[in-house]
């Protein structure tokens, strides 16, 4: 046994014919903030929607804390401590900041907000909503509309929304696409500071985002896992400087956008 909060045994996924996830073991432990790189079509969100309970394996298993989870949907998973943002997190654009993030808030405790005497509920969901804003420096920002947000603006309410299930795992799906310069170097610090503790699963193709942020990189290639390391191993790795990152006109690795 090992300490991993997330562990991926002899994962595969086939479309039809195709085999797209060839057989990935992956040991995530608790706390590491650990990206997920490889050229594209490798089959990074393939592996995510996995994880996240969006597909279901063709064969493996996935563990959340020694548990299994493969199989079961989405909102099963993210009650056992593993939220996924950006590409799965819905923002309500008619509504405030405020409003949303608050909405998240009731959403992770469920029926359990309905046993609180409602003064003391409302009092509290405010409390929480607030720190939440806090968080990801949106108090400023609270009763604009949502759908009126810079875009990194929205990245950080999203950000805001899947903390409010106060989860273990995190799995972020290109946090980064489409951001300015300047977004990018607000949302890194603001991944960094809200995911320590917890465990981090990370695509993204911007690599200096990658090798910033990540305690160690795992490289996926055609559905396999070929190499993990740390950033400076990863970078020495000559097979992943032949497959994915010493491909031609390299501009940072960019490639794979
Ligand atoms: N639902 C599906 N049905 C059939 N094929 C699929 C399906 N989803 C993904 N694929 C195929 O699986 C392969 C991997 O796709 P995936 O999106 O997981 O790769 P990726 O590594 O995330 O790529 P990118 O970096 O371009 O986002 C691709 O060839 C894609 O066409």
């Amino acid at each position: 046994m090992t300490d991993s909060i997330l562990s991926l045994r002899g994962l595969r996924k086939s479309f039809g014919a195709t085999e797209i996830i060839r057989g990935v073991d992956l040991e995530l432990p608790a706390g590491e903030r650990r990206a997920v790189i490889g050229p594209n079509g490798a089959g990074k969100s393939t592996l995510f929607h996995l994880i996240s309970g969006n597909l279901t394996p063709t064969a493996g298993e996935v563990l959340l804390d020694g548990r299994r989870i493969d199989g079961l949907p989405p909102q099963r998973i993210n009650r056992r401590g593993l939220a996924r943002s950006f590409q799965i997190t819905n923002i309500f654009p008619r509504l405030s900041v405020f409003e949303n993030i608050r909405l998240a808030v009731m959403r992770s405790h469920g029926l359990q907000y309905t046993f609180w005497r409602p003064v003391g509920r409302i009092r509290a969901l405010r409390e929480e909503t607030d720190r939440l804003l806090e968080r990801v420096r949106l108090q400023q920002h609270a009763q604009e509309l949502a759908g009126e947000l810079s875009y990194s603006g929205q990245r950080s309410l999203e950000l805001a929304m899947t903390l409010a299930s106060d989860p273990r795992v995190i799995l972020l799906d290109e946090p980064m696409a489409g951001m300015s310069n300047d977004e990018t170097a607000h949302t890194l610090a603001l991944i960094r500071e809200v995911t320590e503790g917890r465990a981090l699963l990370l695509v993204e193709h911007d690599m200096d985002v990658v090798f910033a942020l990540a305690d160690r990189i795992s490289v996926l290639v055609y559905g396999q896992v070929i190499a993990t390391g740390t950033p400076a191993q990863i970078r020495a790795d000559a097979a992943v400087r032949e497959a994915y990152l010493g491909e031609p006109h390299d501009e940072g690795a960019e490639v794979a956008a």
